[in-house]
């Protein structure tokens, strides 16, 4: 049978009658005469059942020591079945031990058939623990995977429809998917519309964000882990992969990954298998990858900071998401459905958008897109007690309205535009501004006025 016994007890002769007993029939058998040694070996292996003396002091059979290394186990490896080996037969301490979490009680002299018996069943219920521990931990990333921001996509411009009809095509199939486009444009949503009408929509979208994921965590998050695979994994845990089997997994700002770790992601999408820290044995992956990022990755595989063989296995097909700026009335559209999400929210009547307003929203270019809007709408309705809301309702920075309108190519415009970026990029920092941008706090400061961000 494939399970770990740990086997504890200061008499010899019963540690060697137990090993000859259990050697041949179980994967791995330890036998310790101390119970000094229980709380490395429960680091460093995982344990399915610890068979453990009451009384370990000669003469002792108040069973408290017993009591003790059963709290013990059980505070460090829950799952782990302890089954009791005592010779009194006190049926208060077994009791107690019970209560305590202890999974059986044998009494010494033992019958092997019984004492089998007893074993198997104990292991049994030790695996069936760590499978509700693992659902335990999909059931926290699914109610994570359904948070509100689950909802359908709003807008019906043709830059949006184009998009929704390769999502419609695409749901269809399970090649892997690339979604590129600006901050706040809707990347996770397309995402999870994929998913949505795809044939993986009973199991799970698993979405990591890479740019939050530390170099440290990224294999133990990603792939998961064995109990003591390194300090403080008290527990086995699945990684995201491990999760998403059967669903999707969407790993967001890709572009954000170290190119170390990259190598790491792509040896398992190309193996479809992974191994959790600490585990020998590989498990096989069936996921469907969505992948999204800001970045330009073409560019960034010319600049070497992107593998070029990662981009062609995450970008069989590519969407991208146009900016809000160039969605037209979808600006209005979405507009109208966040008044109506926050006067909810604060028990506000639905202001409406009088007609400067209106305009205004339409020639503003929407640097930070649909969250930016959203955000925009949420400032408004708690400021403001109008039941129609006016351009100085709004508190958008005017710099940043285009004054030719809509994907304004003018430079002016244009570096509008970046200075804006790069003040957004690093809040209240104009020497980084300035350094991204290349030109001195100074000049930065002068055109900062110029286009009235001062
Ligand atoms: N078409 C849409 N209809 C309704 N809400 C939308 C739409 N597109 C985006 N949103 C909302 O805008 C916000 C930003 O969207 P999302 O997180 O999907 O963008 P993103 O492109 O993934 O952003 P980032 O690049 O910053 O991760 C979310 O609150 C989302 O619900």
């Amino acid at each position: 049978m494939k399970a770990n016994i740990l086997i504890v007890d200061d008499n010899k002769s019963v540690l060697s009658a137990l090993d000859i007993l259990l050697a041949p029939q179980f994967d791995h058998v330890k036998c310790f005469s101390s119970p000094n040694q229980i709380v490395t070996e429960l680091r460093q292996r995982d344990y399915q059942l610890v068979l453990l003396d009451m009384n370990f002091k000669t003469g002792a059979n108040t069973g408290n020591e017993g009591i003790f290394w059963l709290n013990e186990i059980k505070e460090r490896s829950p799952s782990t079945s302890v089954v009791l080996i005592t010779a009194y037969g006190d049926v208060e301490l077994a009791v107690k031990a019970l209560k305590l979490g202890a999974t059986d009680f044998i009494l010494k002299p033992w019958d092997n058939a019984k004492l089998l018996a007893t074993i198997q069943s104990a292991i049994q219920l030790s695996f069936s623990r760590n499978e509700v521990s693992d659902l335990k931990q999909k059931e926290k990333a699914l109610k994570q995977a359904f948070n509100p921001k689950d909802k359908y996509m709003i807008g019906s411009s043709p830059e949006l429809m184009a998009v929704l009809k390769m999502v419609q095509k695409v749901a269809k199939t399970d090649t892997n998917v690339l979604i590129t486009g600006e901050n706040g444009t809707g990347k996770e949503l397309v995402a999870r519309e994929i998913h949505r009408l795809s044939k993986r929509n009973k199991e799970m979208l698993v979405s990591v964000d890479m740019g939050a994921v530390t170099e440290t965590l990224f294999e133990s998050e990603l792939f998961g882990h064995v109990k003591g695979a390194f300090t403080d994994a008290r527990e086995s845990r699945p990684g995201k992969f491990e999760i998403a089997h059967k669903g999707t997994l969407f790993l967001d700002e890709i572009g954000n990954l170290s190119f170390h770790l990259q190598a790491k992601l792509l040896a398992a999408l190309q193996n479809r298998q992974v191994t959790r820290i600490g585990a020998n044995q590989p498990m096989p992956i069936d996921i469907r990858l969505i992948t999204a990022t800001n970045k330009d990755l073409e560019r960034m595989v010319g600049e070497e900071l992107f593998r070029e063989d990662l981009l062609y296995r995450i970008n069989t097909i590519h969407i991208e998401v146009p900016p809000l700026r160039v969605r037209g009335n979808d600006i209005l559209v979405l507009a109208e459905f966040f008044l109506k999400k926050y006067a909810h929210k604060y028990d506000k009547p639905v202001p409406k958008l009088n007609q400067q307003a209106q305009e205004m929203l339409l020639k503003y270019q929407w640097p930070g897109n649909i969250r930016e809007l959203e955000h925009a709408i949420e400032k408004a309705i708690i400021l403001s007690d109008t039941k129609v809301l006016k351009p100085d309702d709004f508190y958008l920075r005017p710099a940043k309205v285009g004054k030719g309108g809509a994907a304004s190519l003018k430079i002016e415009d244009m570096e509008q535009k970046l200075i804006g970026k790069a003040l957004e990029a690093h809040p209240g920092n104009i020497t980084a501004a300035a350094a991204e941008l290349g030109i001195t706090r100074q000049t930065l400061y002068n055109k900062m006025k110029k286009y009235e961000f001062l």
